[in-house]
């Protein structure tokens, strides 16, 4: 238990909501955390993904105050992590990614037991808990074992109990790990509310289609630095990963013409040719580059009847973003 007592402490809310700066942690030689930089704005939505062992757990623990970084620092609502953990834990709810439960005790005893724990008394300490009962959908269960739930269930008392002091900024640790679709789609719903009331949050995993819609920004990280911060859409259209773009065009009449003409433009190589038209890799992700590629295909007289650029997945976004830093090639803004 780190949350220690309510009220919330202040928020500085001239910083960022959350600061990290050249953050490192090692375990022996381990470096598994290597100069990690962000900042996160309030009310700012942020994925962190990387790989099993890309150092997210480490770092966010570190946010959470329950583990010191070798260097660097980490500012939460303006308050030094390691200097003011106490304002900070007022201020951070923070679900781990494994947590657990206590036999004998009930959904209801169990928030309870926290609730005191962080300080609530009477009508408040019943009305805190009813009100995260309430938003978790945890009201019909106050009576079940709490041991004995569901995974999804067993989650959603997890984030009920983050909840408890409302927090303005939260961490959650891989929330969606091992949950049915179900499940999954109501976690997610529970997040956007969250991040509707305005509240900064922070959220791992390493299955980046689960961020990307969620998420205002996604933070890249791999081997224990960041790889990349930027909006899933940045990563789907191809820019910082891969500089690309992937364009499907058709044409009225023979698609031969369309591939003879991609074959001697500038910027432009054929993926395949397909029945009515190409696939074409161009080598820009400008629009204006795009737009003056589609300009050119009707100026040379082909009859275009559809151009448009392929969403790629983010996870082969990514794959490919870590191949080319490997090869450093990597064209992107690293930080
Ligand atoms: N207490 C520890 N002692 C030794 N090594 C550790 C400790 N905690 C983490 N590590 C190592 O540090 C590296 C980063 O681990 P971390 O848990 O931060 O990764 P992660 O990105 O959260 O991965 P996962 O998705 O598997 O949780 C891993 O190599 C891990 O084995």
């Amino acid at each position: 238990m780190h949350q220690t007592s309510h009220p919330p402490a202040e928020m500085d809310r001239s910083q960022p909501a959350i600061v990290v700066e050249n953050l490192q942690r090692s375990f022996g030689t381990l470096q598994a955390v290597q100069g990690v930089s962000f900042s996160i704005g309030h009310g700012q939505v942020v994925g962190f993904v990387g790989a099993n062992g890309a150092g997210k757990t480490t770092t966010m623990r570190i946010l959470a105050t329950l583990d010191y970084p070798n260097e660097g620092t980490v500012k939460i609502g303006g308050h030094n992590v390691v200097h003011y953990p106490d304002k900070v834990r007022r201020l951070l709810g923070w679900m781990p990614d494994s947590f657990g439960t206590y036999e004998h005790m009930t959904v209801l005893e169990y928030l309870d037991f926290y609730a005191r724990a962080l300080g609530y008394k009477g009508q408040e300490r019943l009305k805190r808990i009813q009100e995260v009962m309430d938003f978790t959908d945890l009201t019909p269960l106050a009576d079940r074992m709490s041991n004995k739930m569901s995974k999804g269930q067993t989650q959603r008392l997890c984030l009920g109990r983050s909840l408890l002091h409302d927090p303005q900024i939260l961490i959650m640790d891989e929330p969606a790990a091992g949950l049915d679709p179900k499940a999954r789609v109501e976690l997610k719903q529970l997040i956007r509310i969250l991040a509707e009331e305005g509240k900064t949050i922070l959220i791992s995993s390493h299955i980046l289609s689960e961020l990307g819609e969620m998420c205002d920004s996604l933070l890249f990280i791999d081997k224990g630095r960041i790889v990349h911060h930027g909006d899933a859409e940045s990563m789907t259209r191809g820019s910082a990963a891969t500089a690309e773009t992937l364009v499907t065009v058709q044409v009225v009449g023979d698609p031969a013409k369309l591939v003879q003409w991609a074959l001697t433009a500038p910027l432009i190589e054929v993926v395949e040719e397909t029945k009515r038209g190409a696939r074409l890799r161009v080598q820009s992700v400008e629009e204006g580059t795009l737009a003056g590629v589609l300009r050119r295909m009707i100026t040379d007289g082909l009859q275009v009847t559809d151009f448009h650029r392929e969403e790629r997945k983010l996870e082969d976004a990514f794959i490919d973003m870590l191949g080319q830093i490997d090869k450093g090639t990597f064209k992107g803004d690293t930080p």
